[in-house]
């Protein structure tokens, strides 16, 4: 679990006070038991004949047993043969089930087939009756006995681990893992099993609690092993419930409320496990795996038309910067098109032109920075033709843009209240009052843990996540039906990265279209549908999220895939891709990825590469040469790290 989930579930369990006061209960007693021998007031097997039979008092608490047997102290000495016979079968059923659930519902095939017949057989074996024959072949051996009981419970956590690896599986970041070259095991143990723990743990309180049952039910039938054990404490306060019936109390309750504490353990886990993904995973990924194919040309020029329902079209877009003097392109011909709640990566290397970009379509470029040619229709008005009234009408109401540093997205002289207010005037004009009401609503949407607070701060006073998530309510405020979100988590802490993206998947789900500025693969897989992929100024590649982790058609695409650092191995060396992007001025007019490329071959540098289509797929379009030539890195990974050095140029 990564320490963001490990966190929030830990946090979550905390709110559940019946479950914290179990756990707290049962980390107790096994506390007490441990220390038996330093806590209890006599041995297990000391007695006080004259106190045989007796309730309560100053010298025996609990009472006595037989032979004046101190209560208390059995119950502590038993306790610890109960509980480790209690862990030994815990361990084998975590050891073998867990393991052969994960490699059933990852590896599929036989495998999977003969662990479902198991746990159907398992259900079907009548569990006692077992325990009764191993315990009359091996008389006394409660040890063996639980590792039977460990046996018989073990495919049925397996089916549980099974379905949730299943479903874990078929996720597109774990996509993303495979084209980085991420071996099984590592992803089995980096991305299915965080998503395990919280059944695991469910089952396990559980399967504990019936543990906890038997054993005691075998020493209640003295089968087990000849000592004081929680059970034969019950069945020695049955024999003589007729003379004392008090005895039955401490060990009864103990048992009992211990099985109890177990279950209650488990609900707790299993609500703060449901919670985490009911607020964070609510159906992104499934939609994005059966995302439909996009039709029509995702690789734009000038010359074709917009789609009827695009939200947005972009058509040979060109910024330039004045650089040391002179007039330097950095982004040249880009487009592509956007609908209403799609949502569209750009990804890319520093300095390849994806924030500019971003910037460029609301024309909130910095600097020298203007829009040499092209245009951006957005919902039907063309930004470049645009006067400064319909602009700010469309940057406040129509296009929400966060960028990369919350803090300095917002205005320092003004709460944050006040300044997302002032926006929701502007669009929706409404009172102040009716603003500020809207305010608080929004930082309350964006799950500002105390909006009141929040709109009464100013920036410096909150932390990098509440910013963010401050800044995300401002771009909201005009309620944009186009939000652009450039690197949105880059600069915060990974406890809170996942929450902004949860935000941004639910703004999607609700019809908002994205456009998620990334350097992250897997971040890309969870959020987008299509991406396109850009250097140094240009689009490269463009084709649904899908395809371009399956079959990139560039080598920078393929490159970038296998240097993901995200899924870097311990001890192996990250794939890179030598070099860096080119400052824009020494562009080359041949292809611009010509001078880092494994696949260079003269012609890529004779004259400007076009995007061209890749494949028969109607949305994949690269824009090189040799794209037939471009292999999925996780399918080869060693080839193309090796291409990546350049050993194999072809010029
Ligand atoms: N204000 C500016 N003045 C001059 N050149 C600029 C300016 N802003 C960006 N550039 C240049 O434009 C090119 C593209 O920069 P851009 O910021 O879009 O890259 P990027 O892909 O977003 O990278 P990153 O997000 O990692 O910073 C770079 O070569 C950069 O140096």
């Amino acid at each position: 679990m990564t320490d963001n989930q490990s966190r929030g579930f830990a946090a979550r369990f905390m709110r559940k006070p019946l479950a914290v006061a179990s756990l707290a209960y049962v980390t107790l007693i096994v506390i007490c038991v441990v220390f038996a021998g330093v806590l209890a007031p006599y041995g297990p097997e000391d007695q006080d004949l004259g106190s045989a039979l007796s309730g309560p008092s100053s010298q025996h608490l609990l009472g006595a047993g037989e032979l004046g047997k101190d209560v208390l102290s059995r119950m502590l000495y038993g306790g610890r043969i109960t509980l480790l016979g209690v862990l030994i079968s815990v361990v084998v059923f975590i050891a073998v089930g867990v393991p052969a659930g994960m490699v059933a519902g990852y590896k599929g095939g036989l495998i999977d087939k003969v662990v479902l017949r198991l746990a159907d057989a398992a259900y079907a074996i009548p569990v006692v009756i077992i325990l009764l024959v191993v315990l009359a072949i091996f008389p006394g051996n409660e040890s063996i006995a639980m590792v039977v009981l460990g046996l018989l419970g073990a495919p049925g956590l397996a089916r549980v681990v099974r379905s949730v690896t299943l479903g874990v599986r078929g996720e597109l970041y774990i996509r993303a893992a495979k084209v980085s070259g991420l071996s099984d095991a590592v992803i089995l143990r980096r991305h299915v099993l965080p998503r395990l723990a919280g059944p695991v743990i469910v089952q396990l309180s559980l399967f504990g609690a019936a543990a906890v049952g038997l054993e005691t039910g075998l020493g209640f039938l003295g089968l087990g092993v000849n000592q004081a054990t929680w059970g034969t404490l019950v069945a020695e306060a049955s024999t003589n419930i007729g003379n004392q019936p008090w005895l039955l109390v401490p060990s009864g309750l103990l048992i009992a409320s211990y099985i109890l504490a177990l279950g209650l353990i488990g609900d707790g886990v299993r609500d703060a496990t449901a919670e985490r993904y009911s607020l964070t995973r609510p159906s992104k990924n499934r939609q994005v795996a059966n995302a439909p194919v996009v039709t029509g040309s995702v690789a734009p020029d000038q010359r074709s038309a917009a789609p009827a329902d695009a939200l947005l079209s972009v058509r040979n877009l060109h910024v330039a910067f004045d650089i040391d003097g002179a007039e330097t392109e950095v982004v040249t011909g880009v487009g592509f098109d956007l609908r209403a709640g799609e949502a569209l990566g750009i990804v890319g290397e520093s300095g390849s032109g994806k924030t500019v970009t971003a910037t460029a379509l609301v024309r909130l470029l910095r600097g020298s920075g203007r829009i040499t040619a092209g245009s951006v229709v957005f919902d039907g008005t063309d930004l470049m033709d645009a006067d400064g009234d319909t602009l700010r009408r469309v940057r406040g109401g129509g296009v929400g843009f966060i960028g990369q540093d919350p803090i300095s997205g917002l205005d320092p002289s003004f709460t944050i209240g006040a300044q997302i207010a002032e926006v929701i005037r502007t669009h929706r004009r409404c009172s102040r009052s009716q603003a500020r009401a809207a305010a608080l609503d929004l930082l309350g949407r964006v799950k500002l843990p105390d909006p009141e607070r929040a709109a009464r701060s100013y920036v410096h006073q909150l932390s990098g996540g509440m910013a963010q998530r401050a800044g995300i309510a401002a771009a909201l405020a005009g309620e944009p039906s186009l939000v652009i979100a450039d690197e949105p988590t880059t600069a915060l802490d990974v406890t809170v990265q996942a929450d902004i993206l949860d935000l941004l998947r639910e703004l999607q789900d609700s019809g908002v279209a994205v456009i998620l500025v990334t350097h992250d693969w897997g971040v890309l897989a969870d959020l987008c549908e299509r991406a396109i992929v850009m250097y140094a100024g240009q689009v490269v590649e463009t084709a649904s999220v899908r395809m371009l982790l399956d079959n990139p058609g560039h080598p920078y695409t393929a490159g970038l895939l296998g240097a993901n650092p995200q899924h870097a191995v311990r001890g192996k060396p990250l794939p890179s891709i030598e070099g860096s992007v080119p400052p824009p001025r020494d562009w080359p007019t041949g292809c611009r990825f010509a001078s880092r490329c494994p696949l260079v071959v003269a012609a890529c540098r004779a004259e400007p590469v076009t995007l061209e289509p890749v494949g028969s797929a109607p949305d994949h379009a690269a824009r090189c040469i040799r794209q037939e030539d471009v292999v999925a890195p996780y399918r080869t990974s060693e080839r193309v790290v090796t291409l990546m050095k350049g050993v194999s140029r072809g010029d």
